[in-house]
Parts: structure tokens; sequence; C-alpha cells
């Protein structure tokens, strides 16, 4: 193997240790908690697990939490009166709802229901207009988290080539509008797209957020490329195992022999994304209060 391995896990832990000083000093200096409330609805096992950890995180770094859980049969208004209420709330800097929503519900109505302000997900429209304009908004978190990951590595992005894989609200086009903003040559890709791998030949970058399995392989990529992998997939078990192992969109034996860095899964993106959500909440409390926002925690 020759490529670097990129430590995200390690990376996320220095960011909340950044999160946890910033918000001892805003306690100190301005006796204003940054609050984060998160929502979710249903019992998805993964989903469950996820808002755990935000509910630890966001207390071990000395932020209030508020969890709120909901049966999978509540109505939709009923969700989005709770979303009115945790707007209404100064004690909460930001809301987060848990995605995926069960079927009967408009994820987009719920969540452009949420104030802008306390978009910590940075999802609302306005978020999303504000980001393609170049204004200060809320940057989604994963999308972050990438990028962070990226400057740590290469430094200055501006010029280099970068290919996204994936056109996700969430993810890719969040993503690609970042590498934009960074002056990266950016091509964003898909399943429709017709030759991905002459794409990735010319990529200084790879973000790959498609959702299947392996997908990128190691003679695909340009030679020293920077593969940020976005993708969490989980294999079928092998044989008298209970679970299968996680794999992200790229195939990681083949693509860390061409590559020069490259995140692992798991402890790449994935635990960059609740550090973010963290470093957002900071930033929209800051943000409300009229404080100067922290060094590297934002776009
Ligand atoms: N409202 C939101 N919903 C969802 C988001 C989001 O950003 N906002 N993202 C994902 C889930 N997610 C956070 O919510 C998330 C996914 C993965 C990880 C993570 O740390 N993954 C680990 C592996 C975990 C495992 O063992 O399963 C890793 O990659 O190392 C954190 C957060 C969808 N919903
Ligand atoms: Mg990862």
């Amino acid at each position: 193997m020759s490529a670097d391995v990129i430590d995200g896990k390690a990376f996320a832990a220095n960011i909340r240790e950044k999160v946890a000083a910033e918000v001892a000093r805003m306690k100190e200096t301005a006796g204003v908690t940054p609050g984060l409330a998160v929502v979710l609805v249903g019992e998805d096992p993964a989903s469950q697990v996820y808002v755990r950890s935000k509910g630890r995180m966001t207390r071990e770094v000395g932020m209030e939490s508020f969890e709120h859980r909901l049966n999978d049969d509540v109505s939709e208004q009923e969700l989005l009166d709770l979303v009115e209420t945790l707007n209404a709330d100064p004690k909460v800097h930001g809301i987060l709802v848990q995605l995926p929503l069960p079927g009967h519900m408009d994820s987009e109505k719920v969540i452009n229901t949420i104030d802008p302000r306390k978009d910590v997900d940075g999802f609302h429209i306005q978020n999303a207009g504000r980001l393609m304009t170049g204004q200060k908004s809320m940057v989604p978190c994963t999308p972050l988290g990438c990028l962070m990951l990226l400057r740590d590595r290469l430094g200055d992005l501006a010029g280099l080539e970068a290919v996204v894989i994936g056109r996700s609200n969430i993810v890719g086009k969040p993503m690609a509008q970042l590498l934009l903003n960074e002056r990266c040559t950016v091509t964003i890709t898909h399943s429709k797209t017709k030759d991905l791998q002459a794409h990735l030949k010319r990529a200084d970058i790879v973000v790959a957020a498609v959702g299947r399995a392996e997908m990128v392989k190691g003679d695909w990529l340009k030679p020293g490329a920077c593969v940020i992998d976005v993708g969490i997939n989980r294999l079928e078990p092998e044989p008298g195992k209970e679970k299968g192992r996680l794999v992200g969109d790229v195939d990681f034996a083949s693509a860390s022999e061409v590559a020069g860095a490259i995140t692992p899964v798991p402890g790449g993106v994935g635990p960059m994304t609740i550090a973010c959500l963290l470093a957002n909440t900071v930033t929209a409390c800051c943000r409300e209060n009229g404080l100067a926002e922290p060094e590297g925690l934002t776009a």
C-alpha cells in the first residue's frame, strides 16, 4: 500500500476539542451556552445510534442537548409544531431532524420549516442558495468535514481537478459547491455518467458519495489522487457471522495502491459528520449572539 490513510476519527476528535474550548470561552465571556436539539422520528436502528452519539458528544463538549423522540406514526403537523416550538426557544441554537423520515412525511417541508439560522444541517433551501451564491450560510456537515480533511491534506485547493461522484442534495451538490468556492475545477458525476473512468483519470481529488459498495477501483484513479470516501455500505455477512463488514464506495485495497491519500470506512468521513454538527452549532450560536466566529470551524 502506498497511500496515506487519513485518520478522520482523530481529526474529528481534534475538532470536538476545539469546539469544547470555544464553548467554555462562550460561557465565560458571554454567559451563553450553545444548545442543540435533535429530533428522531421512529425507530430506525442506525438513526437511533447516530442520535445517541450526537446527544452524548453534544454534552461532552459542554453544550446543552435537547433530544426529542417521536413515534413513527406521529402526524407531519405534530412534527412541524415541534420544529416551530424549537425555532422559538432561545436556548436552542441548532435544530436537526434526523433523516430519513418515515414515508408519510414531506422531508423538504419539514427541513424548510426550520429557522435557517438554526439549520445546523445546512439543508434549508435558504442555506443551499446562500452556499451557491457565496454568502454566509450553514454548511452541510458531511461535505464540510470532507473539505476540512482535504484542506488539511492538500492546503490550497485552487486549480485542482475535483470529481464528485453522486448528486444528492445532502452530499454531492454541496460538496461540489464547496470545491468550486475553493476554485477547484469541479465535475459532478452520477449513475448516468457515460465514462466515469475518463473523468476520474484526471482527478486530483475524488469525493465518492454514491452509496454503491466498493464501486470505484484503484486502476480508475490518477496516481497520487486524494480520495475521500463518503459511502457507508454494509456487505452481506460472511458465513457464521451475524453482521456484514462496513465498506465505502471505493475499493480500499486497490485504491490505496494508487492514491496519494485515502479515507477509510469506518473511521474516515463518518466521524467528521458529528464533529461538524457540533462546530455548526457553535457557529449558529455565535451568529445569534453577535460573537466572533472561531477560526477553523466553518468553510
Ligand atoms: N439530519 C441528518 N440526517 C442524516 C445525516 C445528517 O448529516 N443529517 N447523515 C447520515 C447519518 N449520520 C448522521 O446523522 C452519520 C452517519 C455515519 C456516522 C459515522 O460516524 N459512521 C462511522 C461508522 C458507523 C457504523 O459503525 O455504523 C464511520 O464512518 O466511521 C456518523 C453520522 C444520515 N442521516
Ligand atoms: Mg469514512
